[in-house]
């Protein structure tokens, strides 16, 4: 007889009896996609002869032997410079002003259609929707704030701005005015000197620290959360049968598994909403090997994966071994598991 709930911890005694999507439900090795992708963009941006004469072209600055270097040049000395051969290692690609500059607004909405439209979620038995509901905007809410932290604002400058000026970095080549900033002068005026939207926006250059890459981490970010939260929540196969299967779920109020029948696979706004996930999904992969290819140095490459890997692995894989965590945030498609005594 099932008498008490617990999310599984490795090593646990096998009378546990889990109830999980284990097929939609990918280890913590799926992560490697993305050391992978910067590998693979690195590997590319070597051997390429085109993208080889970009960065010669960028090479004016040791520290950034990549066309990154051209990023931080004023208009004036930019003018001067070719366009990029490559459509994509141009900044002003469609996809980097339309999709990435505003990521975090197109990660959102497809996050909300995964809420409002999963079966997971609108077809959940008793109180469960709203459990499932209030976990899965709890885990948006964690990877906002790292996101929101990271790249706008973490108590004034986002720890990223903050990283490039701790390790040297600074906005140089300022108008006069700007450059005389000191304690009394005014956070607007403030903001050209320690933040690189600011700097680059009054004609400064944005130059000399390590320059954690905001796109990397931010189309890691935001692709692992997505990916994570489509697959947990996929119907696909839950016991070993078929789409359109009987899914088990764990009715809360009486502490028994019903079952229950779920036919929401044939519905096309589920279907075009997954759909939509996984454009945005993709989108951001190829965003990430552009990235990969044709900016930044590789460590700061590195040091952007690396942020946006640890706000992942704690919100999906840490609840995985810490049962305290799990029933605060919860995991997409894996149901606590029943101890028979
Ligand atoms: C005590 C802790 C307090 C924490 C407070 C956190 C508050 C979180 C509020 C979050 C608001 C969520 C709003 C969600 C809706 C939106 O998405 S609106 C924002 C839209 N903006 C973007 O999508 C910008 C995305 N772009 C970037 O982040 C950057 O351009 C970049 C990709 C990182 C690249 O940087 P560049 O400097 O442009 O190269
Ligand atoms: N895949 C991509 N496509 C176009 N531009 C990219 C890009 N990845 C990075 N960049 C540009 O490189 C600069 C540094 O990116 P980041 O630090 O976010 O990784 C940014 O320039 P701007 O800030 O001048 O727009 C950004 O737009």
């Amino acid at each position: 007889m099932a008498t008490s709930t617990a999310y599984p911890r490795s090593g646990s005694p096998s009378q546990t009896k889990r109830h999980t999507n284990a097929k939609t439900h990918p280890p913590a090795t799926v992560l490697l996609i993305y050391p992978l992708t910067l590998i693979l963009g690195s590997i590319y941006s070597v051997i390429s002869p085109t993208a080889r004469s970009s960065q010669n072209f960028g090479s004016s600055s040791s520290l950034t032997p990549t066309i990154a270097t051209d990023i931080n040049l004023p208009t004036s000395q930019r003018q001067h410079r070719p366009n990029p051969v490559n459509y994509f290692a141009r900044k002003n690609n469609i996809f980097n002003l339309y999709f990435v500059k505003i990521g975090w607004v197109w990660i959102t909405f497809a996050f909300l259609s995964l809420l409002l439209t999963r079966p997971y979620y609108t077809k959940a038995p008793g109180n469960l929707r709203g459990k499932r509901s209030v976990q899965a905007l709890l885990r948006y809410a964690i990877v906002t704030c790292a996101w929101f932290l990271t790249t706008q604002w973490f108590f004034g400058p986002a720890i990223i701005d903050r990283t490039f000026v701790i390790t040297g970095g600074k906005c140089e080549r300022l108008p006069a005015a700007m450059a005389n900033a000191d304690d009394n002068t005014a956070w607007e005026d403030l903001k050209v000197v320690f933040t690189a939207a600011a700097c680059k926006a009054s004609g400064g250059l944005w130059k000399g620290g390590h320059d954690v890459s905001g796109h990397v981490f931010m189309l890691v970010l935001g692709s692992a959360f997505l990916a994570l939260e489509v697959l947990g929540t996929s119907q696909s196969v839950s016991n070993g049968t078929a789409e359109n299967s009987q899914v088990h779920d764990k009715c809360e109020s009486d502490g028994e598994y019903t079952v229950v029948n779920e036919h929401s696979s044939t519905d096309p706004v589920a279907r075009y909403s997954t759909k939509f996930v996984w454009v945005v999904i993709g989108l951001s992969w190829w965003m990430l090997f552009m990235t990969a290819i044709w900016f930044h140095t590789w460590l700061e490459k590195l040091s952007g994966l690396l942020i946006s890997v640890s706000v992942v692995y704690i919100t999906y894989f840490l609840p995985r071994s810490l049962p305290a965590w799990a029933d605060i945030i919860g995991i997409p498609g894996f149901e606590p598991a029943v101890r028979i005594e």
